[in-house]
C-alpha cells in the first residue's frame, strides 16, 4: 500500500553528521516512514554483546551529530518493541543531546528484564528525535500573581 503524502511539510533542518566508523555509511539513520518522528540509531559493535539482566552498557553509535541551533535539541528514546518485549531500555531513561554537543552519540543500554539479551552489531537500538527548545531567563520575585492551581500538584485536582 502506498503511503499518503503529508499535506504540508516544513523544510527539514540539515544537520551535520560525522561518521566515526566507515561501516556507518551503509547504516545511516533514517526515518522509517514519511511520518516517523524518530530516526533509528544502531549499535556500533564488532561482535554480539550479551547484556545480563540488570546490566547497563554504554553502546557506541559511531555518529556525531552537531545540531548547532540552540532552538533545537536531540532526544534519545527507547524503541518500544525492544523495551516492551525484551526489557531493553535506557539507563538514563531519556538521553538529552545539547545543540552544542559534537561528540559521539552514546546509548546507555539497560536490560531491565529478567533474561540476558544479545545485542547484534548494527541492530537498531534506540531512536533519535529532534525537538524544538526554548531557553528561558530566570527572574527572582518574592510572590507570584495568584493562579487557580496555586501550589497544588501531585494529584491535588483529584479524579473526575
Ligand atoms: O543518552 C545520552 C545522553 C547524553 N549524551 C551526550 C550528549 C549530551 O549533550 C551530553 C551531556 O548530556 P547530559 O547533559 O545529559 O549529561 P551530564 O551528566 O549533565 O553531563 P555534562 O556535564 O557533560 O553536561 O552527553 C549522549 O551521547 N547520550
Ligand atoms: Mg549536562
Amino acid at each position: 500500500m502506498s503511503e499518503s503524502q503529508p499535506t504540508h511539510q516544513a523544510p527539514k533542518p540539515r544537520l551535520e553528521v560525522k561518521l566515526l566508523d566507515e561501516r556507518l555509511r551503509d547504516y545511516m539513520p533514517q526515518y522509517a516512514t514519511l511520518g516517523s518522528a524518530g530516526m533509528d540509531l544502531r549499535a556500533l559493535l564488532d561482535e554480539p554483546l550479551t547484556i545480563a539482566p540488570g546490566q547497563c552498557e554504554l553502546v557506541r553509535t559511531g555518529l556525531a551529530i552537531h545540531i548547532g541551533d540552540p532552538g533545537l535539541a536531540g532526544l534519545i528514546l527507547p524503541r518500544s518493541g525492544l523495551g516492551h518485549k525484551h526489557g531493553i531500555v535506557l539507563g538514563n531513561l531519556v538521553g538529552l543531546i545539547d545543540s552544542d554537543y559534537q561528540g559521539e552519540l552514546m546509548i546507555s543500554t539497560w536490560n531491565r528484564g529478567s533474561t540476558p539479551f544479545v545485542l547484534e552489531p548494527f541492530e537498531r537500538l534506540a531512536q533519535y528525535v529532534l525537538v524544538p527548545v526554548v531557553q528561558a531567563e530566570l527572574e527572582i520575585v518574592d510572590d507570584f500573581e495568584a493562579s487557580l492551581r496555586g501550589a497544588g500538584g501531585f494529584g491535588s485536582s483529584g479524579r473526575h
